[in-house]
């Protein structure tokens, strides 16, 4: 997740996946071009195909300027709206890398995926790795090993038939998490207010995911949190506030400044939970050996009993799974749920739609939530809204290609502006207003697929989707069943801002009227 602006600070803080341009693409001398002038898509009428000299150019001073003066550090998102306004769909970012401000013009960089697709250089999170003689994960591979380390992870995994199986485990930590829930409102002063639910749907993140992983439950959504999880939700903290400045300060200073310290130490707490889940896991496995028992378990069973893996690598690529499945999933929860407590309409409409389908004394299953129109297209919307990982990247490593009329050399980094993708007005009309009917099947003109690649797209695409989507339906099933989420109207309005993902820039307060129907939420 974090590499984009490994020599630069400017996107730094929204750099959850993004890696450091491998080469430097050629860029034309001139200086920045107002929108008006700056090129579009070739027609294919024009004779001669240009390059990427003939691209406007963001200047490294005003992205500086930007970013400290302006204030848009922590609002990337904004930025990449400002940027398209004035560049243009296409343009050469000041790391020189090609940004990619359209659906279409996305599409044909993704359909020019080569078999071991790269977001690029991930050598700062390898160094941690070489250090500490972990093996590298899904991030930190590239090549033809991370290929053969997504066959393995990917079983189990990928297919929504895997993630049914975890159907079961996912419900009990929803139920869990609803009891957390009543137990906060309670304690609230009306009787139905959570004032910090971020907060909660982390905990609930991090406890659903773990329990996929480890087969095991940590506690999480117990009134106090264990220590030992405490620590890990505080490591990952360190570990991305200190990877920026690690970048931009040069090796030699490492032993000087405090903040390499800092950054061993934030993964030290993520790998450390990590271990500790499989050597246990580990034990158990190995004391059935040995007293001739089989042995049972899902995912890491799995890893650790199934395949060629070895110890190392399996620390290395849980630890990033653990790592990738915890912002993401909790704050596309918290924006979900923003925006359904903002648009009643839609929030009734969702309601009728998971009442009408499950019984109200049931619970549902992992294949009722997943064939909800309407919940699909609720959490489609929010991710279009709040794309929680507003950057991505793709190296196209070893052909020359043609994407928008420009032609690009082998080895050229594209970076894409998810947000201000996912806002194209020409895509989605109305792109500031909540409207999850876009998605619907039902004969209307759906958008481009590629206006959201949320999870990404193709092999190297997002190996926790299927989770992810499983969870997020799942929990936001029990709760509009159970209550009526509503706005705190004594909060300001709610913004968001890039901190590697984007989260919200104030806890968010809800109030949860208990609908009052017998329920098995
Ligand atoms: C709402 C939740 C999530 C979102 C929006 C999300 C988004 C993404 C995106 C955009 C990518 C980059 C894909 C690409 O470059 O094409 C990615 C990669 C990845 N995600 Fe997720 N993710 C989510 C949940 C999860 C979960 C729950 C897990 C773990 C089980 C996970 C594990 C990973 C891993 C390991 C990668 C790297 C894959 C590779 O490079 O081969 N993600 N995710």
């Amino acid at each position: 997740m974090a590499a984009w602006l490994s020599r630069t600070v400017a996107w730094r803080n929204g750099s959850w996946l993004l890696p450091c341009p491998v080469s430097v693409v050629r860029v034309c001398s001139r200086g920045v071009e107002s929108a008006s002038s700056a090129p579009g898509p070739l027609s294919t009428f024009q004779d001669k195909l240009r390059t990427v000299e003939d691209l406007p150019r963001a200047g490294f001073l005003e992205l500086m300027y930007r970013l400290f003066f302006q204030g848009y550090y922590k609002r990337i998102h904004e930025l990449q709206i400002y940027e398209k306004q004035k560049y243009g769909p296409i343009y050469v970012d000041s790391m020189k890398s090609v940004c990619i401000n359209t659906p279409k013009l996305l599409e044909e960089v993704m359909r020019n995926d080569e078999k071991f697709p790269s977001r690029g250089d991930m050598s700062l999170w390898q160094e941690y790795r070489n250090l500490r003689g972990f093996g590298y994960g899904p991030f930190t591979e590239n090549g033809e090993r991370w290929y053969d380390l997504r066959v393995v992870l990917n079983k189990r995994m990928l297919h929504p038939k895997d993630s049914a199986q975890y159907g079961d485990i996912l419900n009990d930590t929803v139920t869990d998490f609803m009891k957390k829930v009543c137990y906060l409102r309670q304690c609230s002063p009306t009787g139905d207010l959570v004032t910090n639910i971020a907060n909660e749907l982390y905990c609930f993140a991090l406890e659903a995911i773990a329990s996929i992983l480890f087969e095991k439950r940590l506690g999480c959504l117990e009134k106090e949190i264990p220590a030992g999880t405490q620590d890990f939700i505080n490591a990952i903290a360190k570990m991305f506030s200190n990877d920026m400045i690690v970048m931009l300060t040069p090796k030699w200073s490492r032993s000087l400044l405090p903040y390499w310290g800092r950054y061993i130490a934030g993964w030290d707490g993520i790998f450390n939970l990590a271990k500790t889940l499989i050597d246990q896991k580990m034990e158990v496995i190995q004391q059935r050996l040995d007293n001739n028992q089989d042995v049972e378990g899902e995912y890491l069973t799995y890893l650790l009993s199934n395949t060629q893996m070895s110890t190392k690598d399996v620390y290395g690529s849980i630890a990033e799974l653990l790592l990738a499945g915890v912002d993401t999933t909790s704050n596309t929860l918290t924006w979900t749920l923003h925006l359904l407590s903002m648009h009643p309409q839609n929030q009734d409409i969702l309601y009728k739609e998971l009442s009408t389908l499950v019984p109200a004394d049931r619970i549902p299953t992992a294949a009722e939530v997943t064939q909800m129109p309407y919940l699909r297209a609720v959490v489609k919307e929010s991710m279009r809204m709040y794309p929680v990982v507003p950057l991505n990247a793709r190296v196209i490593a070893d052909k020359d290609v043609t994407i928008g009329g420009y032609q690009f050399s082998k080895n050229t980094s594209f970076r894409f502006s998810q947000y201000a993708i996912s806002h194209d007005e020409d895509t989605f009309p109305e792109p500031f207003t909540f409207k999850p009917e876009r998605w619907l099947r039902d004969g209307r003109e759906r958008p481009n697929a590629f206006g959201t690649l949320s999870f990404g797209f193709g092999v190297r695409g997002c190996v926790g989707r299927r989770i992810a989507e499983l969870e997020m339906y799942l929990v936001l099933f029990r709760l509009i069943r159970q209550f009526e989420i509503k706005p705190d109207p004594t909060m300001e309005e709610l913004k968001c801002i890039c901190r590697t993902v984007l989260i919200p820039d104030k806890p968010l307060s809800l109030y949860f009227v208990d609908r009052g129907r017998n329920s098995a939420a």
